[in-house]
């Protein structure tokens, strides 16, 4: 069956973000919890950013999805992520993983891997961060990648394969995948590299477009990755630099226009990459 990977199909996902608003529990990190929200907020979702080990699981019931991002990880925070995730599977609501620095130090890719062993709906991260959660020659340098999508998509596939869920590998082209069936998504501009937590954001958006299709995470995540994308290139247009390009990102992802993301994404399988 051909998956649905038009403008067209952008746009009514991203219709039922905006009209429905779901509410995104997001437990992530210090850097990124002002430009989640922003982002959120501007695609029409709701966030929460909650991450208390009192709350962090009873919150699960208001949310629609949850994100777990490990980017600035203390111990006192595992404890909530393991929690909380196992609350979503509990009670059958999507919930993704943004790996951050997988790879780095043991501390981190032990956490990270454990969180993985608790079966999140997808898992968003960049090549390198990718290689090491599957469990390959970790290429990270902090929380930068330094391989190419292309690189990772091997270890990626056979990722989602075992754990049983989409994984998003996001660079120049980003790549999404449930083991079987290859997503392309070319939308982006590279300026997006020097803005940070750019990836976390977009995690977070796909966490409510999945919430608003969680029968189909993969062709979700797509959709997530391409508006996003696209709106990145529309701010880049009048971009001065990574601040103006912040700011527009926000400005682009609120307005852009239903002709605009019809003509523009650039979605297709590419199961053979
Ligand atoms: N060279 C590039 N050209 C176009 N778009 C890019 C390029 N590199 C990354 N992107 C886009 O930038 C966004 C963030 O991806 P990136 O791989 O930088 O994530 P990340 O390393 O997890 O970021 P962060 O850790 O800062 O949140 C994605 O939407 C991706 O498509
Ligand atoms: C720079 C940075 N360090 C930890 S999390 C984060 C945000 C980008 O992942
Ligand atoms: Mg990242």
């Amino acid at each position: 069956m051909d998956l649905q990977l038009t403008g067209a199909s952008a746009w009514e996902l991203f219709c039922k973000v905006k009209e429905t608003g779901p509410l995104i529990q997001c437990i992530t990190n210090f850097v990124s919890m002002d430009i989640m929200a922003n982002m959120l907020l501007a695609a029409g979702a709701s966030p929460a950013m909650a991450h208390s080990r009192e709350e962090a699981a009873e919150f699960v019931r208001l949310a629609s999805a949850v994100l777990i991002n490990v980017g600035t990880l203390s111990p006192e925070w595992t404890d909530s992520m393991r929690a909380t995730a196992t609350a979503a599977r509990e009670l059958g609501k999507p919930w993704v993983l943004d790996p951050v620095g997988a790879g780095a130090t043991t501390f981190r890719t032990q956490t990270i891997l454990s969180l993985v062993d608790l079966k999140p709906t997808l898992i968003r991260g960049n090549a390198s961060e990718v290689m090491a959660v599957a469990g390959g020659v970790g290429t990270v340098r902090g929380v930068d990648s330094t391989a190419s999508a292309v690189e990772a998509l091997s270890l990626g596939k056979d990722l989602a394969r075992r754990v049983g869920c989409v994984v998003a590998i996001s660079g120049a082209t980003d790549l999404v995948t449930d083991g079987h069936r290859v997503v392309a998504c070319r939308n982006g501009t590279p300026l997006l590299t020097k803005v940070t937590a750019t990836g976390c954001a977009v995690t977070a958006l796909a966490a409510a477009f999945i919430a608003c299709a969680p029968h189909d995470p993969l062709t979700a995540t797509a959709h997530a990755l391409a508006v996003f994308g696209l709106a990145a290139e529309l701010a880049a247009r009048e971009a001065r630099g990574p601040a103006s390009l912040r700011v527009g990102l926000l400005d682009a992802l609120y307005s852009v226009k239903q002709s605009q993301v019809c003509e523009n994404v650039l979605l297709n399988e590419a199961n053979d990459t």
